[in-house]
C-alpha cells in the first residue's frame, strides 16, 4: 500500500502495472503488437517493456519502474537482459529508449539501494550498474533517447550512454549530474561519458556545481541533441533513428567502437577497485548520514 500510495499515475496505468505483475509472476510475459501484422511481439519483464517493430528494424524499450523509475538492482539487470535479447536478434539495428512513467525519465541510481545495506549488497548493486553501463555504452545497436521527463545524476548517464537524445520541452525535465548536490561524487566513468559528449570545461563546470539544465540549457550546452514538444518526442527519435539506420552498419559500428572503446576500457581494467571504491565511499558515516538526509527531504517533499 504504501508503494501505491507514491504512485501519480492514472488508474489505467495502475491496472495496467497489476497485470504485468501478474504476468511476471508467472515468468516473462508476452503479448501481442498493436496490430503489426509482421509477426514481431512485445516482450519484456516487470520493470522493460519492450516493443519490437520488424519490419523497421526498430525496438521502443519502456522503462516501468513507479514511482521515478530509480535504477533499483532489479531494473539494472531486466535492462541488462532486455539489451541481450535485443542485441541476439539479428533483425534489429535500433532501440529507442524511453519511460513509460509520467514526467520521470528516470531518477538515477535507486537511494534505497545504497542506504542502510550491507557491504556486499553495494558491491553486487554496482557491479550491476557497471554491468549496464558497459553494455549499453558499447552495444553495436543504434540506440536513441528519447527523454519524456526528469532525468538527474543516473538517468542523465542512461541518456548520455546512447547515440543520440531528444529531450521534451518542458522546465520540469531537468538533467544533469547533480551528484554533489548530494555529497557524492560521479564516479570517473560518469564523467567520461560526459566529458566525450559535452567536453571538458563544461563537464567540468557541470560536476562541481551539480547542474541539473532545463530543456534549453541542455540543448545550447550539448547535454542533448534535439529539444521537441512534450508528445512528439517518440516521433522525433524515430525521424532521428532513420538518419542513423541509413549508414551501413559495419561502418557505423566500427566507428561507434573507435570512438568508445578506450572510455569502456577504462573501466574495464579497474572494474574490480572501482566497485570497492564504491563500497568503502558507501560505507563511511559521513556519506550515510547525507543520502539518508536527502531521502528523508525527497520523502517530506509532498507532506
Ligand atoms: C574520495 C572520492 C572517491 C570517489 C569514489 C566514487 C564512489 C562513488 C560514489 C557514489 C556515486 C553514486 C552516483 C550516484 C548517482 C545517482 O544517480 S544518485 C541518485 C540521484 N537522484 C536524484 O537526486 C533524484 C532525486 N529525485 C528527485 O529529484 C525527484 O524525485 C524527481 C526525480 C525530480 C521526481 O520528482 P517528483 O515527481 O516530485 O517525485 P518525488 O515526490 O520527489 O518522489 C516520489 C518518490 O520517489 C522517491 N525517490 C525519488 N528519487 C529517488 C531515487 N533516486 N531513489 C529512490 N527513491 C527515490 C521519493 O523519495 C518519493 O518516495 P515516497 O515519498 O516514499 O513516495
Amino acid at each position: 500500500m504504501a508503494l501505491l500510495a507514491g504512485l501519480r499515475v492514472p488508474a489505467r496505468s495502475l491496472l495496467r502495472a497489476g497485470a504485468r505483475l501478474r504476468d511476471a509472476a508467472l515468468g516473462r510475459w508476452e503479448r501481442a503488437a498493436g496490430g503489426g501484422g509482421d509477426g514481431a511481439r512485445s516482450f519484456g519483464s516487470q520493470r522493460v517493456l519492450v516493443e519490437p517493430d520488424a519490419a523497421t528494424g526498430v525496438a521502443v524499450m519502456k522503462l516501468w519502474n513507479p514511482p521515478v523509475n530509480s535504477l533499483s538492482l532489479d531494473l539494472l539487470t531486466e535492462l541488462v537482459i532486455s539489451l541481450e535479447k535485443l542485441e541476439n536478434e539479428k533483425t534489429f539495428r535500433g532501440i529507442i529508449l524511453t519511460s513509460d512513467l509520467p514526467g520521470i525519465f528516470s531518477a538515477g541510481l535507486d537511494l534505497t539501494e545504497m542506504c542502510g545495506r550491507n557491504p556486499a549488497h553495494y558491491a553486487e548493486y554496482w557491479k550491476a550498474l557497471q554491468e549496464l553501463w558497459l553494455r549499453l555504452y558499447q552495444t553495436h545497436l543504434v540506440v536513441i533517447a528519447a527523454i519524456n521527463g526528469a532525468s538527474p545524476a543516473g538517468g542523465c548517464l542512461l541518456a548520455l550512454s546512447c547515440d543520440y537524445r531528444v529531450l521534451a520541452d518542458n522546465p520540469k525535465f531537468i538533467i544533469g549530474l547533480n551528484e554533489t548536490l548530494l555529497g557524492i561524487v560521479a564516479p570517473f566513468w560518469f564523467k567520461d561519458t560526459m566529458i566525450n559528449t559535452i567536453g571538458h570545461r563544461a563537464t567540468e563546470r557541470a560536476l562541481q556545481l551539480g547542474l541539473l539544465f532545463r530543456p534549453a540549457e541542455a540543448l545550447q550546452v550539448g547535454v542533448v541533441d534535439q529539444v521537441v514538444p512534450e508528445g512528439q518526442v517518440q516521433g522525433a527519435a524515430l525521424s532521428a533513428m532513420t538518419q542513423w539506420l541509413a549508414i551501413p552498419d559495419h561502418a557505423r559500428q566500427l566507428t561507434k567502437s573507435m570512438m568508445r572503446k578506450a572510455t569502456a576500457d577504462r573501466l574495464l581494467t579497474q572494474r574490480e577497485a572501482d566497485i570497492q571504491n564504491f563500497v568503502s565511499f558507501l560505507s563511511r558515516d559521513s556519506i550515510q548520514k547525507a543520502l539518508q538526509v536527502y531521502l528523508e527531504k525527497l520523502r517530506q517533499k509532498k507532506g
